[in-house]
């Protein structure tokens, strides 16, 4: 008999059937596409995270944990499948919560607990997933358990977060939180606070999302202010934070991944009170205009330049390229050839026709036109840096400078050490 059903195998379901399965339930992990299922199988875990291809594989060989390409009936059910947001309509899309909805209301029996661990705005456990489920004929708090436990963690700590965070548990009734509270205290050493509903379960997660967000888009503003004073920045913030009280986040090249882009909307798509949330994304979301800015500044044009960027996974150590801004500046350069924009110089009105190079060690999608380190430097007249490698901060500036054809590097999150670029001849400017 299985314990356990996790739908859908990604950053977050992995992790979570592994240690369920650590944790000596028995566990399947479901999930619709056949790719992950095959690759899992294979033993191979399909995205970078540190420590998880070790107790995956381990889990799956104690048979504690069997992957499988179709659901199976289970005592639990825990849905962590992706939530994207449809920029069209300016919502989150939840159609892959309903469709889990669907299949496990399928399966349902009396007594299971079904809990929604993907990130979702406020009111979905209650009234997108639980009809779905009652198409069982079964009756969510009288026949079964719901309910909503967001997940918290880290993705590059994503193994100790799981264990560590504290966790926010929201039922539809006192029975349905205190067996989900029941459940995640055999691996969780944070503390677990439970809610009164769903409802507030999911709200304080997307707090959380848009507390970073927002606090980074004010970061932003910061460093485009000091900026206008040729200030540092970063040395500004980090004076401001010695204070008790305060604790500004980085500026950089924008706000990426599967989370904080999107959560501050889901959180007032049926609101019309989302003012500083909604200015703060969009704060976010024009740094890579900020940063064409600031390349064009230095290199007094854009047309017919070339330009490497140095990272397109949406942060450091991780191949994750969901809204990346690294990529979005690439794709927004590029853009501006096809377009033949040329606002940068405004000078001719002719074609700003850059060659864009992109180069990423950590991310391998083929469908990225991703080269090599040194075929993305070779000629370029200026490096911008996006996303914080580790592998990046080992970049050589005399060998960088032998390949390129001009000296500048715009080092958008303050990875490098400014004094030995500088010193190696080069331009050195961050955000
Ligand atoms: N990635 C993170 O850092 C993170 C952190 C906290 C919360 N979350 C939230 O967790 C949820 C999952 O995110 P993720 O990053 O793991 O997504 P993901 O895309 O990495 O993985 C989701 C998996 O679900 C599968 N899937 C889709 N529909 C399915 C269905 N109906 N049944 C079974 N499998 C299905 C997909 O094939 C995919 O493999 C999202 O709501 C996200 O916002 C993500
Ligand atoms: C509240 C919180 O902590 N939530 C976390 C977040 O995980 P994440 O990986 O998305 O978060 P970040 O590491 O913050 O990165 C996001 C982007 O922000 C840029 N950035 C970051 C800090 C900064 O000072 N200046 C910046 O510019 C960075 O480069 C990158 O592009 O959401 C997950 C899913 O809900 C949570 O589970 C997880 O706890």
């Amino acid at each position: 008999m299985t314990d356990i059903c996790i739908h859908g195998l990604g950053y977050i379901g992995l992790p979570t059937a592994t240690i369920f399965a650590h944790s000596g339930y028995d566990v399947v992990g479901f999930d619709t596409n056949p790719e992950v299922v095959s690759t899992l199988r294979r033993r191979e875990v399909h995205f970078d995270e540190p420590g998880l291809q070790q107790i995956a594989t381990e889990a799956i060989d104690s048979e504690r944990l069997k992957v499988k390409s179709e659901p199976v009936s289970a005592d639990i059910h825990i849905i962590c499948v992706p939530t994207p947001f449809d920029d069209t309509k300016k919502q989150a899309d939840l159609g892959n919560v309903a469709a889990a909805g669907r299949t496990i209301g399928n399966l349902l029996k009396e007594d299971d607990l079904v809990i929604l661990e993907s990130t979702v705005p406020p009111t979905t456990t209650e009234e997108v997933l639980q009809p779905q489920l009652e198409k069982s004929g079964l009756v969510a708090g009288r026949d079964f358990g719901l309910a909503h436990c967001p997940e918290t963690v880290l993705p590059g700590n994503m193994i100790a977060e799981l264990r560590e965070n504290d966790r926010v548990i929201g039922g539809i009734d006192r029975r349905s939180t205190e067996r989900t509270v029941e459940l995640y205290d055999s691996f969780v050493e944070g503390e677990i606070r439970t809610t009164e509903n769903p409802t507030t379960a999911e709200f304080a997660k997307l707090a959380q999302n848009t507390f970073r967000d927002t606090n980074i888009a004010l970061a932003n503003e910061l460093a485009m202010l000091a900026d206008e004073y040729d200030i540092d920045s970063r040395k500004a913030i980090q004076l401001s934070n010695h204070h008790p009280r305060v604790n500004i986040h980085h500026p950089g090249p924008g706000v990426g991944g599967h989370c904080l882009p999107v959560d501050p909307w889901f959180l007032g798509q049926e609101s019309n009170n989302l003012n500083l949330v909604s200015t703060a994304r969009e704060i976010n979301d024009s740094m890579s205009n900020y940063t064409i800015e600031l390349l064009g500044e230095e290199l007094g044009t854009l047309s017919n330049s070339r330009i490497a960027v140095l990272g397109v996974a949406y942060k450091g150590n991780v191949d994750d390229t969901r809204n990346s801004p690294g990529l979005k500046l690439a794709r927004e350069l590029q853009a501006r050839k096809s377009l033949g924009v040329n606002e940068v110089t405004a000078t001719d009105g002719g074609i700003d026709d850059i060659d864009v190079r992109i180069h990423d060690p950590c991310v391998s999608d083929q469908t990225l036109d991703l080269v090599p380190l040194d075929e993305a430097v070779r000629g370029a007249e200026a490096l911008v840096l996006t996303t914080d490698h580790t592998e990046y901060a080992q970049l050589s500036p005399t060998r960088m400078s032998k390949l390129m054809d001009g000296n500048l590097i715009l080092d958008t999150m303050a990875h490098l050490n400014k004094n030995e670029w500088s010193d190696a001849g080069f331009n050195y400017r961050q955000i």
